[in-house]
Parts: C-alpha cells; sequence; structure tokens
C-alpha cells in the first residue's frame, strides 16, 4: 500500500482480539486494501496481551501488539469494531466517542440500559449496532415485518435459533431483531408479546404471541427461523449463516460506511441503504 493510501485508508481497531468473532475480523482487516490495522485489544491479564497478533493467531507478525488500554489502541483509529461483552461494550462506546472513532458494534445480549449508554455516546459519534451484521439477516428482518403485516393473529409467530454451545446470551441477537421486526410489522410492542423461555404448565398459546426458542449445540454458526403458523398451514423464513465471515464483512463495511457520517445511532439498515 502506498504511503498516500495509509493516510487516507481508515485505520481500524478490533476489540476482542482472540475470540472467535476477534480472530475472523482481524483477518478480514488484513485481507481488504480498504482498512489498516492498527489495534488489537483484549481484556486484562490474557495471555495475548503484549504480543504480536499475527503470531498470537498462530501466523506470522503483522507489527499490531495486543493491548489491553482502550484509551491508547483507539487513539489511533478512525473506527473500533468490537464484538466483545456488554460491560466491555458499553466502556468502549465511550471511549471510542471520545477518540471521534466510528464504533461498529455487534455484541449481543445488551441490556435497556446498556443500550441507553450506548446511545448517549452516539451524540458525539458515529455508533453502527446490530445483532446481526449479514446482508441476509437484514433482509430476512424486512420480510419478516411484511409477512407479519400481511397475516393475522390466526397466524402464530415464532422465532427458533441454533447457535454454538459457547454462546452465552439469549435469544440471540437476531432472534430479537426477527422478533422486533415481527412486531412492527403486526403494529405491537415486542415486549408486550413476548413468550421467552417457557416451562413447566405455561398455559395455552396467548393469540399474538411471539414466541422465542433457543438451541444451543456443538458448533452451529448461527440459524435462525421464522415461523408463521396457523390450523392449516405453515410458512418459515429461514437465514444459515455458512461462515463467521459473513458477520466480519459487514462489520467492515459499516466502519468505512461510518467515516463520513454525522454522529449518530446507526443499524445495519442504514449502511445497506435498506432503511425506508
Ligand atoms: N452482530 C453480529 O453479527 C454477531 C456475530 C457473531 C457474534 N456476535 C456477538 O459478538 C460477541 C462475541 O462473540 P464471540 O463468539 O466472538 O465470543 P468470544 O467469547 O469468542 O470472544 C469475546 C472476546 O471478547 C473479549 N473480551 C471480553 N471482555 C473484554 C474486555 N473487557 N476488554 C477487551 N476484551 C474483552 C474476550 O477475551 C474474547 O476475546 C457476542 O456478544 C456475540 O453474540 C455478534
Ligand atoms: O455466535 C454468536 O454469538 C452469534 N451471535 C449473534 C446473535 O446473537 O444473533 C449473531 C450470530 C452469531
Amino acid at each position: 500500500m502506498s504511503a498516500e493510501a495509509n493516510t487516507t485508508t481508515p485505520g481500524i481497531v478490533i476489540t476482542g482480539a482472540s475470540g472467535r468473532m476477534g480472530q475472523m475480523l482481524i483477518r478480514t482487516v488484513l485481507a481488504s486494501d480498504r482498512v489498516r490495522l492498527v489495534g488489537a485489544l483484549d481484556r486484562s491479564g490474557h495471555d495475548w496481551i503484549g504480543r504480536d497478533v499475527g503470531e498470537a493467531m498462530g501466523g506470522s507478525a503483522v507489527g499490531v501488539t495486543v493491548t489491553d488500554d482502550p484509551l491508547e489502541a483507539f487513539a489511533k483509529a478512525q473506527a473500533v469494531i468490537d464484538f466483545t461483552a456488554p460491560s466491555a461494550t458499553v466502556e468502549f462506546a465511550g471511549l471510542a466517542a471520545q477518540a471521534r472513532a466510528v464504533h461498529v458494534i455487534g455484541t449481543t445480549g445488551l441490556s435497556a440500559d446498556d443500550i441507553a449508554a450506548i446511545n448517549r455516546a452516539a451524540h458525539h459519534a458515529v455508533i453502527v449496532r446490530a445483532g446481526n451484521m449479514s446482508l441476509g439477516v437484514n433482509l430476512l428482518t424486512l420480510l419478516t415485518k411484511k409477512v407479519a403485516a400481511a397475516l393475522d393473529a390466526d397466524f402464530d409467530i415464532e422465532v427458533i435459533e441454533y447457535h454454538h454451545n459457547r454462546k452465552v446470551d439469549a435469544p440471540s441477537g437476531t432472534a430479537l431483531m426477527l422478533g422486533e421486526a415481527a412486531a412492527e410489522g403486526r403494529g405491537v410492542t415486542l415486549e408486550d408479546v413476548a413468550d421467552r423461555g417457557r416451562d413447566g404448565i405455561t398455559g395455552a398459546r396467548g393469540s399474538g404471541h411471539i414466541g422465542f426458542s433457543a438451541i444451543r449445540a456443538g458448533a452451529i454458526i448461527g440459524e435462525h427461523d421464522v415461523m408463521f403458523a396457523s390450523q392449516s398451514e405453515r410458512l418459515i423464513l429461514r437465514h444459515v449463516a455458512e461462515d463467521r465471515s459473513v458477520f466480519a464483512t459487514g462489520a467492515l463495511k459499516a466502519a468505512i460506511w461510518g467515516q463520513d457520517k454525522a454522529p449518530g445511532a446507526y443499524n445495519m439498515l442504514d449502511v445497506l441503504g435498506l432503511n425506508d
């Protein structure tokens, strides 16, 4: 890459560098000629701290040392791509905003308070947040909204999600995006109609409810079904992530897209130009 490109190409910091998504993101950034890797962060005490991130990943050195100091790392960045954990992401939102870096958030399991704190940080910088960064899932939210609007409450809506056995939050961020889309299509608020975690004598299903079920097994990367079921027919919309690269590619697109945007809270539909 030329010296000129170096001054204009966004510098990216990857948080949670050693994680499943962190490593996929680092490989994606290193393979791109539209961005530069300028930092890699992980939590204090992690055995990658102080090591070259390329070597820590089992390859050759890339000249970026893994740090546990977000302030130092973000100062060099035009964008921070963050797939970590809720408490870390809330802290990073404030620090990335101070550094005026675009913050791309893939972390799921965020509480309403976490989201409120992130949205406060978005007054000062661009934040793009989505429970799923893939093109396919974001299109599926639009289809889900449309189908939910077309079908009445004779059709029960169920969101079924399937993930690997290391996932710590449920329902998945994607399942919640799909539930929100279905609720929007029906003109209701998801919290008022969501059925989460049925167990025991639950009583019959409530009409108009939106149900969630979570499978955790093996190495499943991420699969989601939205089922619309009446007494006489069943329609199932389904997305399957074959590879984590779909999430990393979307995140990188968001980091580049955000470079010339005004401060604010955005999602992947904004990035993809699909928001109405
Ligand atoms: N939005 C999407 O498209 C999408 C896709 C995949 C995963 N995710 C979400 O991304 C998150 C991470 O998933 P994963 O499978 O990579 O998990 P993981 O457990 O493999 O990785 C998490 C990483 O974050 C690091 N971390 C935790 N606390 C930290 C802190 N305080 N400071 C710095 N680093 C810290 C961990 O050490 C680890 O490296 C989850 O919330 C998951 O649901 C979102
Ligand atoms: O592996 C994960 O964890 C995933 N999390 C996101 C979610 O919660 O929907 C996206 C799919 C993979």
